[in-house]
């Protein structure tokens, strides 16, 4: 089973910026604190991500105990949340902030403890601020390992935001931002 999602006819495809990392280099975490790649949020999931072929990023994530739903397998939370960031982080090429405004996920397979996920992500598209996204997920290694099959799939909608989205919360963040616009990125 899977879910419904129509990409628009008007979708544009934007440029890839000379400044931009090329295949196969890492993408820098958006933001050190956050809970899906910074280095400095010890509770977090600290995926690195790489820019693949054309618009397309690729993560891992080793499937923690800790990350564990029903017993012996990964929460669906947990796998909503890497889809989340690998996503966003295929909407970098940008090079402006995004917010996710839709995300939706189909759970295809069993996905245990132990586990290391690899996800290719990619921009499919704009229109306006829409930033449409989607991405596959696989097991390449540990327990049931086959990187024939997608266990997960997932489908995003991200908005373009002005620095100014974050400027609501910068009482809340704990801690020191990299850079004036709370981004380690730039
Ligand atoms: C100089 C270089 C700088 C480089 C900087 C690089 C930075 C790094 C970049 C990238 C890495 C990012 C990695 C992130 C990973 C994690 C991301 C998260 O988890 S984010 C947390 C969860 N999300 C929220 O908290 C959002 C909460 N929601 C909102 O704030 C608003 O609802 C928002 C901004 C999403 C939209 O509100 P509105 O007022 O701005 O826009 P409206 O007018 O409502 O919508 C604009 C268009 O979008 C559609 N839209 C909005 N929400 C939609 C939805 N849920 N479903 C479908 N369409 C939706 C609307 O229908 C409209 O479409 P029409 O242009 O008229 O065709």
């Amino acid at each position: 089973m899977s879910g419904t999602w129509t990409l628009p006819d008007d979708l544009v495809l934007p440029e890839i910026p000379e400044n931009h990392p090329r295949p196969g280099e890492t993408l820098p975490q958006h933001w050190s604190k956050c809970f899906g790649c910074g280095d400095d949020q010890p509770s977090g999931m600290k995926m690195h991500c790489t820019v693949g072929d054309g618009l397309e990023v690729h993560g891992r994530l080793d499937v923690a105990t800790h990350y564990q739903g029903g017993p012996g397998f990964i929460h669906g939370g947990i796998l909503t949340t890497a889809f989340d960031e690998v996503q966003g982080m295929a909407c970098m090429v940008l090079q402006r902030p995004v917010v996710t405004g839709h995300l939706q996920v189909d759970f295809a397979r069993p996905i245990p403890l132990g586990s290391v996920l690899e996800f290719r992500a990619r921009l499919d598209g704009t229109v306006r601020r829409k930033v449409y996204t989607s991405a596959e997920a696989r097991i390449v290694d540990g327990p049931m390992a086959d990187p024939d099959v997608v266990v997960a799939t997932s489908r995003g909608l991200f908005l373009t935001v002005d620095f100014e989205h974050f400027e609501q919360a910068k009482e809340f963040v704990d801690g020191v931002p990299a850079s004036p616009h709370g981004t380690s990125s730039v």
